[in-house]
C-alpha cells in the first residue's frame, strides 16, 4: 500500500513580530494562506523499523536533518507502530525561500504516516508533535487562510478564505536563513503591519482593502541585507501587481493580481530578472 499527500506552500500575507520572549523566540501575529504550488510525498511501509527518504532534489539532506525524517521519528516514538517508513519527496517548492516547504513536507508526513498505519491521531495530537520540529507546521497541518499567533502554534481559520486571486512568486537566487534573520532583528525598531485590518478585509471578501494591508515586520531587515528583494517588489508594482510583500523571512516576494492576464504580464516581465518565477492561485477548499 502507498499513501500520497500533497504539501502546499504557504505565503505570509501579513507578519508582525510583537516581541522577543525570554527563551529567544518571537511572539508573532500573522495571516497565512496556502497556495497551489506543492511538493508531492509518497509513503510506503517498510518491514524493518527504519526511515528511508528519497528525493529528486540534490540539495536536501535525507537524514535526521530533513523535516520529514523528524516527523516520522516523532510518530514512531509516540505511536510505537511496527515497521518503518519509506518517504519519496518530489520537491517543487523552492528551498529556504520563505514559502514553508520543509514545514509543509513535515505536515504532509504527519498526515501520511497517520493514514499509512491507521493511527487515528487527530489535529491536536499532530500539532503537539509538530511544534518542536517547526513553528510553521501547525499552520501547514490545517492550510487554507488563517490567523496564526504565538510562536506559530495557535492557528485560527478565518471566517472566509483569501478572495480568489493570482499570486506571482519571485525568488531571487539567494537563500535566507530564518534563524539568522530572527537573531539579527532589533525588535524595537521594526515596522508593524495592521494585522487586524488585514484579517477583517479578508473576512469581508474585500480584495482591494486586503491589498492595502499586506505587510511584513521582517522585510526591512532582509531588504537591507539583500536589496534585490526591494527591486523585485518595486518591479512587481511597476508591471501591474495590485500589491507586493515579502513572504516569511524571505527572500521570495509575492505579488497579488485580480486578473490572470496581469499576473502573467508581471511574471513575464520579471523572468529576465530572476530565474524562479511562478504564477499560482490560492488554495481554497
Ligand atoms: C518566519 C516564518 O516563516 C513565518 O511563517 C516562520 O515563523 C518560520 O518558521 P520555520 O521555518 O518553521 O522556523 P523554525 O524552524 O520554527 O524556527 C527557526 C528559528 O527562527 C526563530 N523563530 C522562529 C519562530 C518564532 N516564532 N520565533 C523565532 O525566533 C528561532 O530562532 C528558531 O530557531
Ligand atoms: N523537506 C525539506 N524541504 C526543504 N527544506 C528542508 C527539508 N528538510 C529540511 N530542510 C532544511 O530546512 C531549511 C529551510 O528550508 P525551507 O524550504 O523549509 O525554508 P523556508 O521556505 O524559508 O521556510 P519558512 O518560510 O518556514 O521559514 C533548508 O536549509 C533545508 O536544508
Amino acid at each position: 500500500m502507498e499513501i500520497i499527500e500533497k504539501a502546499p506552500a504557504k505565503i505570509n500575507l501579513g507578519l508582525d513580530v510583537l516581541y522577543k520572549r525570554d527563551d529567544g523566540y518571537h511572539e508573532l501575529e500573522m495571516v497565512m494562506a496556502s497556495i497551489d504550488l506543492s511538493d508531492r510525498l509518497t509513503f510506503k511501509r517498510l518491514p524493518k523499523n527504519e526511515i528511508i527518504i528519497e528525493t529528486n532534489s540534490g540539495f536536501l539532506p535525507t537524514d535526521r536533518k530533513n523535516n520529514i525524517f523528524q516527523a516520522i521519528e516523532a510518530m514512531q516514538k509516540t505511536y510505537q507502530f511496527d515497521g518503518g517508513v519509506h518517504a519519496i519527496l518530489q520537491k517543487n517548492i523552492p528551498v529556504a525561500a520563505g514559502l514553508g516547504g520543509g514545514s509543509s513536507d513535515a505536515a504532509a508526513t504527519f498526515r501520511g504516516v497517520n493514514r499509512l498505519f491507521d493511527l487515528n491521531a487527530n489535529l491536536d495530537d499532530l500539532t503537539r508533535l509538530a511544534i518542536p520540529i517547526g513553528t510553521d507546521i501547525p499552520f501547514c497541518l490545517q492550510g487554507e487562510t488563517a490567523l496564526v499567533t504565538g510562536l506559530g502554534e495557535i492557528v485560527t481559520p478565518l471566517k472566509n478564505p483569501i478572495p480568489q486571486c493570482w499570486v506571482v512568486l519571485v525568488k531571487p537566487k539567494i537563500s535566507v536563513s530564518t534563524p539568522r534573520v530572527f537573531s539579527k532583528i532589533e525588535v524595537d525598531s521594526l515596522s508593524h503591519p495592521d494585522i487586524s485590518s488585514l484579517k477583517s478585509s479578508i473576512e469581508m471578501g474585500d480584495y482591494q482593502s486586503m491589498t492595502q494591508h499586506l505587510g511584513n515586520s521582517l522585510e526591512d531587515y532582509t531588504t537591507r541585507k539583500f536589496p534585490v528583494v526591494q527591486h523585485i517588489k518595486d518591479k512587481m508594482i511597476q508591471f501591474g501587481a495590485d500589491a507586493a510583500v515579502m513572504s516569511g523571512s524571505g527572500p521570495t516576494v509575492i505579488g497579488l493580481c485580480d486578473k490572470k492576464t496581469r499576473a502573467l504580464h508581471v511574471a513575464n516581465s520579471l523572468k529576465g530578472f530572476c530565474q524562479e518565477v511562478y504564477v499560482v492561485r490560492t488554495l481554497n477548499k
